[in-house]
């Protein structure tokens, strides 16, 4: 029996949903969703040890990966060479087009951090990714502005969801799939060979990792997908994103698991950031960050963890990508040199220390990031022969939360909260990344506002005006902040009610994502 879709077939979703992927669908279900799950519960009882006072370390059992000096990734692969900009956002006809054109190398088609994965936008993302391979895809906005792809296109890089996401639209047997196995197995049908045919390749990015096995059950369904459409062994390319504290102290073996399909490594910034919260959110003073805005790269656990990877890919032949900046362009002239200064900054630290290229999240930043890269790397498509020899981390350096320099204070609390709710009502009305006081949000910085919000509550945390964060406290703050923005329509009631209930609950949700799902159509 093929996959099941319950969920409407709008225009043109026939193109996407045939007998075919769903077939394909139905395969990648059985076998891959048991391990899906026990690896799901392997997070679990990680989480369990770590909340009874255990620690994160470099694996006993893996020393021989780590060790040996032998192994490398596969060579890289065409499209993929040359990384020095990548822009990233949501997979809309509009965006699609502009993210193409914006003159980046390549475009991280976002399923994940910057989508809702609203039913219409997962299947209508899945239509112009395949409309921009076949170069038919066209767009005209209501104000008559004509949108068509230009002469050298970006290379697409494809970001499904996480392994904790279901997608409750498709069911095998009954059961809800795996959203990561549905945005994997629908681009992949329908467009590996159409990239292939134009000297590309399926490519892609693979969020929220917590561990080696995790990656090892990527690359099992990348050797059944190649096998299935038979396309060579070796064809699929993924990078993966370091963005959760455990996959930090697992960077050799993950780039190991995958070594035949791997393009290198991405720091994650933001949700390494909420993972670092999260993780050691009942540790008290050693695992307390303070404001979200003075977690900057350069303080002591963030360098050693960019240190730490650009280290091991290029140890290994891989890329060293670098994070998000999350600044964006604003009408406000002195606010806009402001955020190109910042980027500049932040990009020039990562080209400097040996990253082969950076993300932005905005047309307008491509040149700059370009600029910057080009500057360090003159003629060479990147720098992966930068070893980095000189770089040692240690443990001790990836866990020290505490030499954090900065404070918990009260406008941080209200900032959090008012970013929290503003984004997860956007969210809810569909769209996934969104500017909110000139920075961009996305899922990721969200759940670093709403889990700070918790742990600073859950560990009775005194601000820097004396206050203490109390439920009373946050439930002052909340409404403060809703009476400074115009809440009629929309899914301000939701927004709030699921902000609330994640902030106070006894226990922190694991992604706010996952209730929010629920609130869907
Ligand atoms: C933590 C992480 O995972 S980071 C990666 C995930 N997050 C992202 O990818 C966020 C990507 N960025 C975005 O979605 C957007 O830039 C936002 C929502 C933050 C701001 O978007 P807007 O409010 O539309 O910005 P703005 O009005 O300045 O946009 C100007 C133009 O650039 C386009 N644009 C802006 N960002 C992007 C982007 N990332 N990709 C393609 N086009 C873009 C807009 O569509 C608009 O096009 P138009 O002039 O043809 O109408
Ligand atoms: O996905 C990127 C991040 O920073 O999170
Ligand atoms: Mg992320």
């Amino acid at each position: 029996m093929s996959a099941q879709v319950v969920a409407p077939l709008h225009d043109r979703y026939d193109e996407i949903l045939t007998p075919d992927a769903l077939a394909f669908l139905a395969e990648l279900h059985r076998r891959f969703d048991p391990r899906r799950r026990e690896l799901l519960a392997e997070r679990d009882r990680r989480y369990a040890e770590l909340a009874a006072g255990g620690t994160l370390d470099f694996l006993p059992e893996t020393k021989d990966v780590r060790e040996d000096d032998s192994w490398r990734v596969a060579p890289h692969a065409p499209g993929l060479v040359d990384r020095r900009a990548e822009i990233t956002g949501p997979t809309d006809r509009k965006m699609t087009i502009n993210a193409l054109n914006s003159g980046a190398r390549v475009w991280l088609a976002d399923f994940e951090d910057a989508n809702t994965p609203l039913w219409e936008n997962m299947i209508d993302g899945q239509l112009n990714l395949r409309d921009a391979i076949d170069r038919t895809i066209g767009f005209t906005s209501p104000e008559g502005k004509r949108y068509e792809l230009g002469g050298e296109p970006a290379t697409i890089v494809v970001r499904p969801r996480g392994w904790h996401l279901s997608e409750k639209h498709i069911l095998v047997d009954g059961e809800r799939m795996a959203g990561a196995l549905v945005d994997f197995g629908l681009y992949f049908l329908h467009c590996a060979r159409r990239q292939l045919d134009a000297g590309s390749g399926p490519y892609f990015y693979l969020p929220k990792l917590e561990s080696h096995r995790e990656a090892r059950l990527w690359n099992e369904v990348f050797v059944f997908a190649q096998s299935y459409v038979d396309i060579p062994y070796g064809t699929i390319r993924a990078t993966v994103l370091i963005e959760t504290y455990p996959a930090a102290f697992e960077m050799d073996e993950i780039l190991y698991e995958l070594r035949d399909h791997s393009a290198g490594l991405n720091a994650g910034r933001w949700d390494y950031m909420f993972s670092v919260i999260k993780k050691f959110r009942t540790r008290g003073d050693d695992f307390l960050l303070p404001d979200r805005n003075s977690v900057t790269m350069t303080v002591p656990f963030m360098r050693a963890y960019t240190e730490l990877l650009v280290r091991t890919c290029h140890r290994r032949g891989a890329h060293a990508i670098g994070g998000m900046a999350a600044f964006i362009p604003s009408r406000d002239e002195a606010v806009n040199a402001a955020a190109f200064e910042k980027v500049r900054g932040d990009k020039t630290r990562e080209a400097g220390d040996g990253f082969d290229g950076s993300w932005v999240a905005h047309p307008a930043m491509v040149g700059l990031c370009t600029e910057v890269f080009d500057a360090v790397l003159g003629d060479r498509p990147n720098q992966v022969d930068n070893t980095r020899d000189d770089v040692r981390v240690t443990a001790e350096q990836l866990l020290d939360v505490r030499s954090t320099p900065g404070a918990v204070t009260e406008a941080g609390l209200r900032g959090n909260i008012g970013v929290g709710v503003r984004y997860l009502e956007s969210w809810l009305l569909g769209t996934g990344a969104v500017g909110i006081n000139n920075m961009m949000e996305d899922a990721a910085t969200a759940e670093i506002s709403r889990s700070q919000v918790w742990q600073w509550l859950h560990n009775a945390v005194r601000l820097d005006t004396g206050r203490t964060v109390t439920q009373e406290l946050v439930r002052q703050l909340l409404d403060e902040e809703l009476a400074t923005i115009p809440t009629e329509g929309g899914r301000w009631s939701d927004a709030r009610a699921l902000f609330t209930e994640m902030a106070l609950a006894d226990e922190l949700a694991d992604f706010l994502t996952i209730p929010a799902y629920e609130r869907m159509p």
